[in-house]
């Protein structure tokens, strides 16, 4: 079993992830880990803090002479911002002497939309600084490091997880799976709103840019796709072990997301059955079909079927609602004084769905990691690869049999 844990609050020292069930013998590249978590603070529309830090992970165990070990990976990322909230985030009773940064005033109105509320009812906390530090999205950077190990794992079984923004506030692109794999394995580290589409994405912006100058915020849809799955990864056995339901709720963990689609997604709903499935036909001349001999000439489905994959491209949407931050607050209510009051105003994004999506790929890359463990299991990397020849060649047998002898 893979799984990870993250420590750590938005404004505190530092966050912490630590990743446990990776085999041993994984050769780790720390430039692409690096690269994950800077993909992570690009996107138009963030907010200041994106231009304070500057994430990087140390690797603090499991890894020996570039290689894991099987042994837990320790991961520290440090909050740079930290020396600006010493005085607010210290640990012990009162402030140590040297502490930086301002001594800020509690939290006391709730942001609708945000953890504020919900999370004082919860823990009986009258500061709501208290609830919003760890339900921040700051935590995402330690899914990411956490992510960026999963997807090392994968690619070097020929698996690749990438993404694309596709709807952003009323502006989108349509029908997401209309665009390929090797489009969105193109975009560019360095676009604005990871859209496949340049004119698109200058539409996109010019929302963003209004949002902001009314004091609101924007939401949007991206879509996670990866290929080189091998078929057979999850069960439909029981309600947990399927794929699609264990893809959907890392993905709708992650905060401001709202909805999940597999595939066609939602689309499924409204148009007959001959325009949602995906026929099963013989591969033309010289298309071997992928490993199965057969081939399929849509993906509605998304790589799922019974909550297994079927070797297609896994394709996975996620919806993210608006910031809940907004400059123009919303009403609410001043929980120490009762009155009704405009909602607090924290420094904020505007717009994060481009960072979403990477987090997105980081939890699919996780929760896929898992599934080849699974299904391939074993505590070296070379043992895995042996198992997953195997499977292939014990497939392709069966639906590509030998002429029988004369
Ligand atoms: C990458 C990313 C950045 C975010 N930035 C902000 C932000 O700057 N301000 C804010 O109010 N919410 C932000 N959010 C959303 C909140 O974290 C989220 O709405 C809150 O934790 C409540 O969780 P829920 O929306 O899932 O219910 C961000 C989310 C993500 C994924
Ligand atoms: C720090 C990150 O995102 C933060 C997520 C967030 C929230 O409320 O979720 C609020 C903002 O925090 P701050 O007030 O410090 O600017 C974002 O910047 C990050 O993504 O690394």
């Amino acid at each position: 079993m893979l799984r990870f844990l993250t420590a750590g609050e938005s404004h505190g020292q530092a966050l912490v992830s630590t990743v446990e069930g990776l085999p041993a013998g994984l050769a780790i590249d720390q430039d692409a880990l690096a690269r994950d978590l800077r993909r992570r603070q690009l996107g138009y529309g963030r907010g200041r803090r994106m231009q304070i830090e500057m994430d990087t992970a140390e690797i603090l165990s499991g890894v020996r002479k570039g290689h894991t070990l099987g042994s837990p990976v320790a991961m520290l990322i440090r909050n740079r911002d930290w020396k600006n909230w010493q005085q607010t985030m210290h640990v012990s009773p009162e402030a140590p002497a040297e502490a930086t940064g301002a001594r800020r005033a509690p939290v006391t109105r709730p942001r609708p939309g945000h953890a504020d509320l919900a999370g004082a009812l919860k823990y009986d906390r009258g500061d709501m600084r208290d609830i919003l530090e760890r339900a921040s999205a700051r935590e995402t950077a330690a899914r990411v490091a956490a992510g960026a190990l999963a997807r090392q794992f994968l690619a070097a079984l020929d698996i690749h997880v990438v993404s694309h923004v596709f709807t952003l506030g009323a502006v989108s692109l349509g029908d997401p799976l209309v665009v390929t794999y090797e489009q969105i394995a193109a975009i560019d580290d360095e676009a604005a709103l990871h859209c496949v589409d340049d004119t698109v994405q200058q539409q996109m912006i010019e929302a963003i840019d209004a949002a902001r100058a009314a004091g609101d915020t924007l939401g949007g849809a991206f879509e996670v796709v990866v290929r080189g799955l091998p078929p057979g990864l999850g069960s439909y056995v029981q309600w947990d072990r399927k794929l699609d339901g264990r893809l959907a709720q890392a993905v709708m963990s992650i905060p401001a997301i709202k909805a999940v689609g597999i595939g066609k997604g939602v689309g499924v709903a409204s148009v007959p059955g001959s325009q949602v499935h995906d026929e099963i036909v013989l591969p033309a001349a010289g298309d071997e079909g992928r490993i199965m001999g057969v081939s399929r000439p849509t993906n509605r489905a998304g790589g799922l079927e019974g909550g297994v994959t079927n070797g297609e491209d896994l394709r996975i949407t996620g919806y993210m609602k608006p910031i809940s931050t907004l400059m123009k607050p919303l009403r609410s209510v001043d929980l120490q004084t009762m009155q009704e009051s405009p909602a607090a105003i924290e420094r904020s994004d505007v717009c994060a769905v481009p960072a979403a999506a990477v987090v997105a790929e980081a939890m699919v890359a996780f929760v896929l990691a898992d599934a080849v463990l699974e299904r391939f299991g074993a505590d070296t990397l070379d043992d895995i690869k042996a198992a997953i020849s195997r499977a292939e060649a014990r497939v392709q047998q069966r639906f590509h049999p030998a002429p029988a002898e004369a």
